[in-house]
């Protein structure tokens, strides 16, 4: 099925915040050997949210760990902005990941012996800068801790937390923000405040989010979803909805 891969109108001109080319990942050799990215190619535009699904195994993990730099592929090209990282050393990755990229993991990370607050502040601080006052105020408005800020993890929900860890994400002003599962270990309610959040931080402050999840639900806050299958990218979906994305996993086999 492929009639849902053209492009929207308006989309073409965007610029690419971060693009894979021919990506391949293998894991493990010879017979043993699992082809978790199979020729992946694609572009993920600035200033948009995307989301990342498909069924158990599909490699969504793999592709968003790849396109952050997280892990290097078999084979392939992976460009942060017009850098070619494949061709980076570790050192070199390491401060490009710090520099220019923000993540969100489905386990919170948070130092336990911090405030939320001294949380939010400590990328920024560990890479030499001072974080732009106004841009983490408007950050911490709209994460929506409130008074909750000089509190430590242990003192929070678990919504609260990841609110925290989102709001370090995006403290830095990243070129572009990776989340892998963010919801996963949230209820609904604390789930639905941590996408829109996300949401908000791409519509009104301009921030790029690519996130890789399960729930139909979480995808339709994404201006658009990649659906993979087999370790490639076999359809996309502009401005979904939940019921499609759900519609189109079942077809997917998920
Ligand atoms: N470190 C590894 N060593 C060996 N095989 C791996 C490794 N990591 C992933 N794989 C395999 O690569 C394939 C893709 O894995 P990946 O975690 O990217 O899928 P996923 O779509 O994120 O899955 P899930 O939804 O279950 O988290 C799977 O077959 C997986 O078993």
């Amino acid at each position: 099925m492929s009639t849902l891969l053209t492009a929207s109108p308006g989309t073409s001109a965007a610029a690419t915040a971060a693009r894979a080319t021919g990506v391949t990942k293998a894991y493990g050799s010879g017979d043993a050997q699992v082809l978790a990215l199979d020729d992946v190619s694609v572009s993920i535009e600035s200033g948009r949210f995307t989301a990342i699904m498909g069924p158990s195994g599909s490699g969504k993990s793999t592709l968003l760990h790849v396109l952050a730099g997280l892990d290097r592929p078999t084979a392939g090209q992976i460009f942060i902005g017009d850098v070619d990282i494949t061709t980076m050393n570790d050192r070199e990755l390491t401060l490009l990941r710090r520099d220019r990229i923000g993540f969100i993991f489905q386990a919170f990370n948070l130092l336990p012996t911090l405030t939320a607050a001294e949380n939010i502040a400590l990328p920024s601080k560990i890479a030499g800068r001072r974080p732009d006052p106004l841009w983490v105020q408007s950050i911490v408005e709209t994460v929506g801790l409130g008074e909750r800020l000089g509190h430590r993890p242990s003192e929070l929900s678990g919504g609260q937390q990841q609110r925290v860890a989102a709001a370090r994400a995006l403290a830095t002003k990243p070129e572009i923000v990776f989340a892998d599962e963010p919801t996963g270990a949230l209820d609904s309610r604390s789930g639905e405040q941590l996408l829109q959040f996300l949401q908000h931080a791409v519509r009104e402050m301009t921030q790029t989010v690519v996130m890789v999840t399960h729930d139909p639900g979480a995808a339709a806050h994404a201006d658009r979803v990649l659906f993979l299958k087999d370790g490639d990218i076999v359809d996309e979906m502009a401005s979904p909805t939940s019921d499609e994305v759900l519609d189109y996993m079942k077809q997917l086999g998920a």
